[in-house]
């Protein structure tokens, strides 16, 4: 039992069954994945019935702050083995446009943000075959010997299987030595959907959902928050979604390490996956609303963000979901390859102030974070932003 919403939307539209399940959650009761089913499934009056039970929830539980942060993301490699089909960023290591940033490169990087204002890197990249065992360890180094204040937001699941691989450490202590070099967070990326019959389709070679698992729980165990995200819009259904937020859940109810989730929705213009047409165009945007206040009801009680990516749906369809159950705007980001290189027509860059407009234009309150939730600032006041 968590709190009940005190106050409760007008669900007369509703259909008895979806009004019902909608009710036990605004009573403060879990969601069962049976319910959650359902909800993934709506349309039309209970979709909209279940959008503005997400909306009340948000309010009553975060209120109408809309938080993010002044962050640069980082990717410092590009080039990558594993060749998943719904990446359009990876390359092979003699492809004409592969790169690799040295340690020195990516602390210019965060000198430059670190300049305009930027409080957190999100540093993630491709799997490189010929790569320094060490590579990882060393760039959290490098950065947090030149700027110990800088948040570092770093390597997803993926990269921490291979990193502990390479330098034939366990998960448990390689982590270690990450937090220990200064690394601050995990992003919950390589989630994608947690199920393997779906990640089968969508690259066989990439770690398994319970290695995933295995590697995040780990990450909340040795001290090391994350995020959770889930990519969708590709060939998933809606009970896949549901499966994907039931392990989050539960992961979630043992360690209290996620931050934040984030739904991702697939680019899929320059992916191998969408032109040998086995994957959707991405999500629409009754889906995008869908799965942002499915988020908020079914974690109720247990994921207290939701952030939408902007860089992904782009500002103005992201900014619906604030009215679905989002809270979060996600960071400036400064730049941005992997949705880039897929395609996205949005751009890599959000600066503080275009972001502190667009949740103004959406109603709500502006407010600056740290990465783990934990300070706040008004953009009013901060005079540099990156
Ligand atoms: C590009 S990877 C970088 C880190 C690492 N190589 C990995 O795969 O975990 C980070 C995440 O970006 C997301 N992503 C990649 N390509 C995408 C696409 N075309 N559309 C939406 N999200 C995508 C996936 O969720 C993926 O796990
Ligand atoms: N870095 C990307 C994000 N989000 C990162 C967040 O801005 C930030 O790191 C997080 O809020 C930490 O709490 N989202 C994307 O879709 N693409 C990125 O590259
Ligand atoms: N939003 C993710 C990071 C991310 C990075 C790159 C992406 O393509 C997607 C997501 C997080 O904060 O953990
Ligand atoms: S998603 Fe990550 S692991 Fe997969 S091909 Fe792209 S960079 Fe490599």
């Amino acid at each position: 039992m968590t709190q009940p919403i005190i106050h409760q939307p007008n669900l007369a539209e509703t259909s008895t069954e979806v009004r019902n399940i909608l009710q036990t959650a605004l009573d403060g009761k879990e969601v069962s994945v049976e319910d959650a089913r359902k909800l993934a499934h709506t349309s039309g009056a209970d979709l909209d019935g279940l959008v503005a039970v997400a909306d009340a929830m948000r309010s009553e539980t975060v209120g109408e702050r809309v938080t993010f942060t002044l962050n640069r993301n980082i990717n410092f490699t590009n080039v990558c083995f594993v060749g998943c089909k719904f990446c359009g960023f990876s390359r092979t290591k003699t492809a004409k446009d592969a790169y690799f940033l040295s340690v020195e490169d990516m602390v210019a990087k965060t000198k430059e943000a670190w300049e305009l204002g930027a409080r957190e890197v999100c540093i993630q990249g491709g799997l490189e075959e010929t790569m320094d065992p060490w590579h990882y360890i060393r760039m959290v180094e490098g950065i947090k010997e030149a700027y110990p204040d800088m948040h570092i937001h770093a390597y997803s699941p993926m990269e921490i299987d291979y990193g502990a691989e390479i330098t034939g450490l366990s998960v448990r202590d390689y982590l270690q030595k990450l937090k220990a070099a200064g690394l601050g967070s995990v992003p919950g990326t390589a989630a994608e959907i947690l199920d393997d019959r779906i990640r089968g389709q969508l690259s066989p070679v990439k770690l398994t959902a319970d290695r995933w698992e295995e590697i995040i729980r780990t990450a909340h165990e040795v001290g090391l928050r994350s995020t959770s995200t889930m990519m969708y819009g590709h060939v998933e259904e809606p009970d896949d979604w549901v499966y994907h937020m039931e392990r989050l859940r539960n992961i979630q109810r043992d360690t209290g390490g996620f931050t934040e989730f984030v739904p991702l929705g697939f680019i899929h213009y320059n992916t191998h996956l969408f032109r040998i047409g086995k994957s959707r165009p991405g999500a629409s945007m009754e889906d995008h609303l869908k799965i942002h206040a499915l988020a908020r009801v079914f974690f109720h009680g247990f994921i207290e963000n939701i952030q939408i990516s902007w860089v992904k749906m782009g500002p103005e369809e992201g900014s619906k979901c604030l009215h679905a159950g989002a809270n979060d705007f996600g960071g400036t980001l400064m730049e941005e390859n992997i949705s880039k290189e897929a395609g996205s027509k949005y751009g890599e860059y959000l600066s503080g102030e275009a972001i502190t407009h667009y949740i103004e234009q959406a109603g709500r309150e502006p407010w600056i974070r740290d990465t783990l939730y934990e300070n706040f600032a008004s953009p009013y006041v901060t005079t540099t932003s990156p």
